[in-house]
């Protein structure tokens, strides 16, 4: 899968990811109403307003981005309604031809963890039958419970071809207060990095990237820039541009110098671009999906000056 997110950023020329985290205040009013209208003010149809609000913004932006990512906790909160908006959203996603990284950011110790892959990333059995249940392409993971707790995820990658994204620099203001820490000599977020590096190498795609990638938080550009040259076979998911803070200048450390190696993520900046001042000028709200066509527009060649 790896190697098909590289061949879509070249397509495509765009290093955007479009982050599905769909919330209730970002859905136009006349979406809810239908929404409601069927299903009342309930899980359900909160959870069926954020289904047509997804597929709104994915029409608009399918021919121009490699991936999307729903970020499940969106989802979840809504319980089993939310559960099938986000499968959903995945199966149309795909049938729009897009990569989907799943934002589920597991962890738990390796027998729990095989139930969590074969979910996600693998098939689950019940008696002769193999079912694929989340379908996502690449899954995020956080790897404070050591390799024996990602290993589960890394057979499934390599037999379904699927990819990961391990947690190492995070964009959040707080990341630092375990991830700075010096233990040997060394940040922590550096010797995590050359563990996911080394999980990674019984993993490469044809391409010359792996199929363990990283998350690496834009807000945090020194940080990227070390990691990029740690971990130089290392795809790597970039959070935090747009809403968080980051911009394109804080991004050029994140690519190798072909322009690859880094996938941006933007949800907020994206899907409730016409809620913005400067697109609220030019959209009504049924024209969502166009203000956010604008900013993958936008974005896409913010990141191609600095790519
Ligand atoms: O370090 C991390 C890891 C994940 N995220 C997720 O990315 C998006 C960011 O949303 P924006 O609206 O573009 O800020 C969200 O799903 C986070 O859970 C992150 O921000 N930082």
């Amino acid at each position: 899968m790896v190697d098909q997110l590289i061949r879509k950023i070249k397509e495509m020329d765009n290093a955007t990811v479009v982050g599905l985290d769909p919330r209730l205040n970002f859905v136009p009013e006349y979406i809810k109403e239908s929404s409601y209208e069927k299903y009342g003010k309930t899980l359900k149809g909160a959870a069926d307003a954020f289904y047509n609000f997804n597929k709104e913004i994915i029409d608009n932006v399918y021919d121009l981005i490699p991936a999307v990512k729903p970020q499940v906790a969106m989802y979840e909160q809504f319980g089993v309604d939310g559960l099938k908006a986000y499968i959903d959203t995945i199966d149309y996603a795909k049938e729009k031809g897009l990569i989907v990284i799943g934002d589920i950011k597991r962890s738990d110790i390796a027998s729990t963890a095989l139930a969590y892959s074969n979910g996600h990333i693998g098939r689950v059995e019940v008696e002769e039958e193999a079912f694929e249940v989340y379908k996502e392409d690449f899954i995020t993971l956080n790897p404070y419970l050591g390799y024996d707790s990602i290993e589960p995820y890394i057979g499934n990658c390599n037999e379904y071809d699927k990819g990961l994204f391990v947690l190492v620099k995070t964009s959040n203001p707080n990341s630092g207060e375990i991830q700075d820490l010096i233990v040997e000599g060394e940040k922590i977020y550096e010797r995590v990095g050359k563990l996911v590096a080394g999980w990674g190498e019984k993993s490469m795609g044809e391409l010359g990237y792996s199929r363990v990638g990283a998350v690496v938080g834009a807000t945090y550009p020194k940080q990227s820039t070390e990691l990029r040259k740690i971990m130089p076979k290392t795809f790597f998911l970039v959070p935090g541009y747009g809403a968080q803070g980051a911009t394109a200048e804080d991004l050029a450390g994140c690519f190798n110098k072909d322009g690859l190696g880094a996938i941006v993520n933007s949800s907020r900046g994206i899907i409730a671009a016409y809620t913005k001042e400067v697109y609220r000028k030019k959209f009504k709200d049924e024209e969502f999906g166009k203000a956010a066509r604008e900013a993958v527009i936008s974005m896409r060649d913010d990141l191609n000056r600095v790519r």
